[in-house]
């Protein structure tokens, strides 16, 4: 289970939990302008935005997980298993292979409105990165600090939805996922007066009963429910340390703790790590599963000009501030 959020506050936060029983090596992955794309359909993206993100660097090539772009515009992919349908490989000018979903939009797009024109007549292809990365099912959520979108390629063709909650979790697709937020349209961070039977005596005995009723399950429906009431209910601060602070709260409220999520053979899913770029400055903080503490890469602290990636492994030691 992954689940994602695009939020603003004193600047644009983008980022995301990444969610599995098992861990790939990945790091932060800064891919300069000049580092060179050969797509699977024979184009060359030579010379393009720089990005940011997660990813694990295979054959010098950046597998990103999560992604944003010196233009402030940033791409998730989630997984979607069941439902996602790649076309067989067509090498026709637009279709790209789904691995290479993210910097293909990264390297060239500044909005949502351009990423909608690129997505327009796009196909995404099933073609794999290599036989040790096959294609995965995956839905990508995309955004900029104005407005953010679902892709989803099902068996039907590829679908571009607003997405007006700045979220994306997993399973089911987008509109049942949105539909399903209906059902919750009494939730409040109130407590709200007694409608249930005003003649009987019913107290308030506790704040917080406004959201008696928010799903508090791990499941990808139950996350979109409260990460989606979390963010939507969330302060805005004065400073972007608070942001950035509260953004990693509003994760956190879907995070999953070890054990909870049973898949099997003594495998359980976890929230391997958090992330939260702020999409102003280009700056990536994350944390991990062992390591609460924020640690953050700066895009512009690098020379964006160069030819190649620029990676760093992932603290994941626990840090400790003793007091005395
Ligand atoms: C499995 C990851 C998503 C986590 C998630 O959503 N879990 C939910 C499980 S469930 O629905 O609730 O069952 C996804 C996110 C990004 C994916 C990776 C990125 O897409 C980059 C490459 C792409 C290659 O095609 C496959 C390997 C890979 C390295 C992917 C492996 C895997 O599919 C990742 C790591």
């Amino acid at each position: 289970m992954c689940t994602s959020v695009s939020f603003n506050g004193n600047h644009h936060y983008f980022g995301r939990n990444l969610d599995l029983d098992y861990t790939f090596n990945q790091e932060v992955v800064i891919t300069p302008r000049n580092v060179v794309f050969e797509l699977r359909n024979g184009q060359t993206l030579s010379s393009h935005f720089a990005m940011i993100g997660m990813a694990v660097i295979s054959d010098n090539y950046p597998l990103y997980f999560d992604a944003t772009n010196e233009k402030g515009l940033s791409i998730a992919g989630l997984n979607y298993p069941k439902n996602a349908f790649y076309q067989p490989d067509e090498k026709t000018e637009n279709s790209i292979a789904s691995f290479e979903l993210i910097p293909y939009v990264l390297s060239q797009c500044t909005t949502i409105d351009e990423v909608k024109s690129l997505l327009d007549d796009l196909i995404i292809t099933d073609v794999a990165f290599s036989p040790e990365f096959p294609s995965s099912p995956l839905h990508w959520i995309i955004a900029d600090k104005h407005a953010a979108i679902t892709v989803e390629s099902d068996r039907d063709g590829l679908h571009v939805y607003d997405n007006p909650v700045g979220v994306l979790t997993n399973n089911p697709p987008f509109p049942t996922q949105l539909f399903n937020l209906n059902n919750y349209r009494h939730l409040s961070a109130k407590t709200s007066a007694n409608f249930f039977a005003p003649q009987l005596d019913l107290d308030a005995y506790s704040n917080g009963m406004g959201a008696i009723g928010l799903p508090g399950d791990l499941s990808s429906m139950s996350r979109f429910v409260r990460a989606t009431f979390t963010k939507e209910h969330s302060l805005k601060f004065q400073t972007v340390e608070e942001d950035i602070n509260q953004f990693f709260h509003i994760l956190s409220s879907v995070w999953q703790t070890k054990g909870l999520c049973d898949v099997g053979e003594e495998h359980y899913e976890y929230t391997i790590y958090s992330s939260c770029c702020d999409t102003d400055t280009g700056i990536y903080y994350y944390k991990t599963y062992n390591n609460s503490q924020i640690s953050a890469v700066s895009l512009h602290h690098e020379n964006l000009d160069a030819s190649d990636l620029i990676h760093y492994p992932l603290v994941t030691k626990t840090s400790i501030h003793s007091i005395n």
